[in-house]
């Protein structure tokens, strides 16, 4: 899909990315973390050709970087970023559909795709498609953000730190949508974030930058299991490695099915949706070392032992 080849960019006398290789194949997604000034912004930038490299090569879809025009290549890539620039004075259904018309898609097929992410983002149409952005709150101009930059039914959707700006809760229930339509729509994304924990829960693959170089690229639970070194272990938090792999597993693969519960005297169930970490904190809250599991419906799904969190596996 795109592919960075001994890739450098220079600024004066910073180096902001130096010398780095990475693949992205089609349908991952690949989140892009370190610390403030390590190059994860300047990388994105570099795919939608905001930045040019200054060496190395980049290779999207089998075709050089510098052959694509930085216009008709920003028309095949989504790009939604933390401010959300919004155009004031169109309506959400204007601005969303901004790439289809430029597309040249027929108003139709505009209309029905607007109509159609605005639904899978959770924003009634009959109520949202005719508000102006500042009728919005920010959660709200946030999904209009990406629906706008899903629109064009992109080979590939950037984002850098799309959600910000968003109070915690918000950015849970973002977070949750983001993962669904890329499970649905199987589009590749590449995110930049500052929090471990949004790279965790939406990764399929973490690539950790430091000083403009790559230090580990791997599934979440690599980085956790088999951390390169000290820094790789202090970015993620040291201290909650073992309970950030629990997050990754999730009731459904450890509850007993053949198990039972008694009755309520046995605990109250959790769901089989759970993390391992919330699992961990109900049986904490509960004082058991035991508990029931239901399933999305109420149904009976098994039991959960304490020990099973203990198992390596996640
Ligand atoms: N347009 C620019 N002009 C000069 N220096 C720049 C420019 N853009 C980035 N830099 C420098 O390049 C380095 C990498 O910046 P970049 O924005 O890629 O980092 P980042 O990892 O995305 O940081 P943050 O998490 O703070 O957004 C930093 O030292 C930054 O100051």
């Amino acid at each position: 899909m795109i592919e960075f080849q001994q890739v450098s960019k220079h600024f004066g006398d910073t180096t902001a990315v130096d010398g780095i290789d990475l693949h992205i194949g089609k349908g991952e997604f690949v989140v892009l973390i370190g610390p403030s000034g390590s190059g994860k912004s300047t990388t994105l930038r570099m795919m939608n050709r905001l930045i040019d490299c200054d060496a190395g090569r980049i290779v999207f879809q089998g075709q050089d970087l510098q052959t694509l025009p930085p216009q008709a290549l920003r028309l095949r890539m989504g790009y939604a970023i933390q401010s959300v620039g919004l155009f004031p004075h169109w309506t959400v259904e204007k601005n969303i559909g901004t790439v289809p018309r430029l597309l040249g898609w027929p108003a139709e097929r505009v209309h029905a795709r607007v109509q159609a992410l605005l639904t899978l983002l959770q924003l009634e149409p009959s109520q949202f498609a005719k508000r102006f952005p500042d009728e919005l709150s920010g959660g709200q101009q946030q999904r209009v953000g990406v629906a706008r930059a899903l629109a064009g039914e992109p080979e590939i959707l950037l984002m850098d730190e799309p959600f910000g700006a968003l109070d915690p809760v918000t950015r849970i229930v973002l977070q949750r949508e983001l993962k669904r339509i890329h499970q649905l729509s199987g589009t590749t994304v590449v995110m930049v974030t500052h929090d471990i924990d949004e790279a965790l829960f939406l990764a399929s693959r973490i690539v950790l930058f430091q000083d403009g170089h790559i230090v580990q690229d791997g599934a979440p639970l690599e980085l956790l299991a088999r951390p390169a070194n000290d820094f790789v272990s202090d970015f993620l938090g040291r201290a909650e490695l073992g309970l950030k792999r629990l997050a990754l597993g999730s009731v459904r693969d450890r509850a007993r099915r053949s198990e039972r519960a008694r009755d309520s005297s046995d605990g109250q169930p959790i769901s089989a949706d759970l993390t391992l970490r919330e699992a961990l904190s109900a049986f904490i809250v509960q004082g058991r070392t035991t508990l029931p599991v239901v399933d999305a419906q109420g149904a009976d799904a098994g039991v959960v032992h304490f020990a099973d969190l203990l198992d390596a596996r996640a």
